[in-house]
């Protein structure tokens, strides 16, 4: 499927424009189906993005937020992605939204997959919004180069729903949604920004070995049309 590069000159003029791209996209979502889902990634990069869309004038009450994936922590703990949507995005306009977390305060991370999988159900298919971020070893949601369970996640035909990925390059074990789940999005976007990822970007798109950079995933095998946001 195709990928389309939309570049800006600044970080802040990029929120702006995916901001209101995404807020279109929800508010059609609602006026088509009467309510809209969007599955958002952690990390640094979205935070001035999630502060933008926060304050976007459209009914959040028909809006469910969830995570393309999470560390296997509580919302407390500083590197968790719900405490980061809930500090940047769960405010404002957007406060009437409803969130589905992919932790859950379970003995093991397989039991809380289970649980994020039925939770997750409830949800329409497929997600009106994905928006994926990419780290710079090539790892996007969390399919991370040789994850122990990267070739489950990323199967196509598998599916949809959570799964548990470790790599040595994730740090703490995580809750992924499968690419099943999130390739087939209506609207698919890629956000990075820095030469760093675009560079990242151009080696993915030079090569084929997803288990080395899971992104070429998405970039060759998304059924949905990437979107691809950078700015410098
Ligand atoms: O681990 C993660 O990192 C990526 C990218 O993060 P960034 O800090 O380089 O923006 C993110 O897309 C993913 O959701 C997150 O869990």
């Amino acid at each position: 499927m195709a990928a389309n590069l939309h570049e800006f000159p600044d970080a802040a003029t990029l929120a702006a424009a995916l901001a209101d791209e995404v807020a279109a996209r929800l508010a059609a979502a609602i006026r088509e189906r009467g309510s809209a889902s969007i599955a958002v990634s952690g990390g640094s990069t979205p935070k001035r993005f999630f502060e933008t869309l926060s304050t976007c004038d459209i009914d959040w009450g028909k809006v469910t937020v969830t995570l393309v994936d999470e560390r296997f922590v509580p919302a407390d703990n500083p590197r968790s992605n719900h405490l980061l949507v809930a500090t940047h995005l769960l405010k404002d306009r957007a406060a009437a939204a409803k969130f589905i977390p992919l932790y859950y305060d379970c003995s093991s991370i397989y039991e809380a997959a289970v649980i994020a999988t039925e939770k997750a159900a409830g949800i329409g298919k497929p997600f009106d919004v994905v928006i994926l971020g990419m780290g710079t070893d090539g790892h996007t949601a969390s399919f991370f180069p040789h994850g122990n369970n990267l070739g489950q996640a990323l199967d196509l035909s598998g599916p949809r729903g959570v799964l548990t990925m470790e790599a040595e390059g994730a740090g703490e074990e995580r809750l992924t949604f499968s690419f099943a789940s999130l390739s087939d999005a209506r609207f698919l976007a890629l956000h990075i920004e820095g030469q760093g990822k675009k560079d990242v970007l151009d080696k993915a798109k030079a090569g084929s070995d997803e288990t080395e950079m899971p992104i070429r995933a998405v970039l060759n095998r998304a059924q949905s049309p990437l979107e691809i946001y950078w700015a410098p």
